[in-house]
C-alpha cells in the first residue's frame, strides 16, 4: 500500500510513525511525497493561503485518483467538512496537546521583559498570549517548524510559540516552557495524527487497527463543539477535551478577540454517555454567546491589515 505524505520534516516524521506502526501489524507500505498548496506559498501568512485545508486537499485528490492508498495528516489541519467517500480510518493516541514557548535566553512567559517580541502566525496563540501578557509585541512568524526555529535563533524574535507535539515528533529535545491548557486552550485536535483512506477500501481495514478509541472520542468532541463557529486551525478558537475518568470528559473551548480582551468560553464536565448530544448543545451555546461574530470580526481585522 502507498502512503502519501507532504514533504516537510514534520510530515515525514508522522508518516514514518504510521509506517512503523503498520509494519508491526505486518502491513507493508511504500511512501510517496506530495507537494501541497500550503507548502508552495511559505512566504505568505497562513491565513492568506487560499481556503482552509490547503495542506490536505491535494492529498485527498491524489487518493481519489488512486495514486495513494493512505494519507497521514496532523489532525488539526483536517477541515471540518470531509469528502463523503473518504474515511478517517485511524486516530492515533494523542501526543502532547500543549503549546510551548521557546525563548532565546530561556526566559519564561512570566520573565520576558515588556515589549518582548513573540512570533506566531496563529490568531489563537496571538490572542491567548496577549490575554496573559498584554504588554508583549506579537509579530507574524510564517514557515515550517525548522524555519520558525531558525528565525528565533537568528534573533528576529525573543520567543516563539509552537505545538509541543511537533517538537516531540522531530525528536528535538529543547528547553521549553509548556503552557497550561487552561490559559492556552489548544487548537481542536492538536497533537493528534489522523490516518485517511477511501471508505470501504483494504487500506481502511488495515489502518483501522491503529485507532485509539479514547483519542477518537476526545478529538470528536473538540470538533463538534466548535463546528458551527470554526474558521480553520488558525482562527482565534481553542477546543480541548480530555477524559477525567472512565465515564466523564472535561470540555474546554473558547473564541477570543485578536487582542485577547474579549472571549466566549465554555468549561464543563460532560458524561461519556450521550457525549455527542452534550457536544452539540455546547456548540449551540458557543454560537448563542456570540462566538461566531467574534471569529468573523477577527478574520476581517486581519484581512484589513488592522494589526
Ligand atoms: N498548523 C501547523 C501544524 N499542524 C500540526 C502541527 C504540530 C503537530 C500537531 O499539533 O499535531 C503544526 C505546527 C504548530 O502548530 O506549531
Amino acid at each position: 500500500m502507498i502512503i502519501g505524505t507532504r514533504g516537510s520534516d514534520l510530515a515525514l516524521a508522522q508518516a514514518t510513525k504510521v509506517e512503523s506502526m503498520l509494519a508491526e501489524k505486518g502491513v507493508k507500505t511504500t511512501r510517496k511525497i506530495i507537494k501541497t498548496t500550503g507548502d508552495t506559498f511559505t512566504d505568505r501568512p497562513l491565513h492568506e493561503v487560499e481556503g482552509v485545508g490547503a495542506f490536505v486537499r491535494e492529498l485527498d485528490d491524489r487518493m481519489l485518483e488512486g495514486e495513494v492508498d493512505i494519507a497521514v495528516h496532523s489532525m488539526k489541519d483536517l477541515p471540518t467538512l470531509r469528502p463523503e467517500t473518504m474515511s478517517t480510518s485511524a486516530v492515533l493516541e494523542r501526543d502532547s496537546p500543549c503549546d510551548v514557548l521557546l525563548t532565546t535566553d530561556g526566559s519564561t512567559l512570566e520573565e520576558l521583559p515588556e515589549l518582548a517580541v513573540i512570533g506566531t502566525t496563529s490568531m489563537r496563540r496571538r490572542a491567548q498570549i496577549l490575554r496573559y501578557r498584554p504588554d508583549l509585541d506579537v509579530q507574524d512568524l510564517r514557515g515550517n517548524i525548522n524555519t520558525r526555529i531558525r528565525k528565533l535563533k537568528d534573533g528576529l524574535y525573543d520567543g516563539i510559540l509552537l505545538a509541543e507535539a511537533g517538537l516531540q515528533r522531530m525528536g528535538w529535545e529543547m528547553v521549553v516552557q509548556r503552557l497550561n491548557t487552561d490559559d492556552f486552550c489548544p487548537s481542536a485536535n492538536q497533537g493528534t495524527i489522523a490516518v485517511v483512506t477511501l471508505s470501504g477500501s483494504e487500506a481502511e481495514k488495515a489502518t483501522s487497527m491503529l485507532d485509539h478509541e479514547k483519542t477518537r472520542i476526545e478529538t470528536g468532541i473538540e470538533r463538534i463543539v466548535v463546528a458551527d463557529i470554526e474558521g480553520g486551525c488558525t482562527a482565534p478558537v481553542g477546543s480541548f477535551t480530555e477524559f477525567v475518568n472512565d465515564e466523564e470528559l472535561h470540555v474546554l473551548a473558547e473564541v477570543l478577540s485578536l487582542d485577547g480582551t474579549m472571549q466566549v468560553r465554555i468549561d464543563e464536565i460532560i458524561p461519556l454517555e450521550n457525549y455527542e448530544e452534550h457536544a452539540r448543545r455546547l456548540a449551540r451555546e458557543m454560537v448563542a454567546m456570540g462566538g461566531k461574530e467574534l471569529v468573523q470580526r477577527a478574520v476581517c481585522q486581519l484581512s484589513n491589515k488592522m494589526l
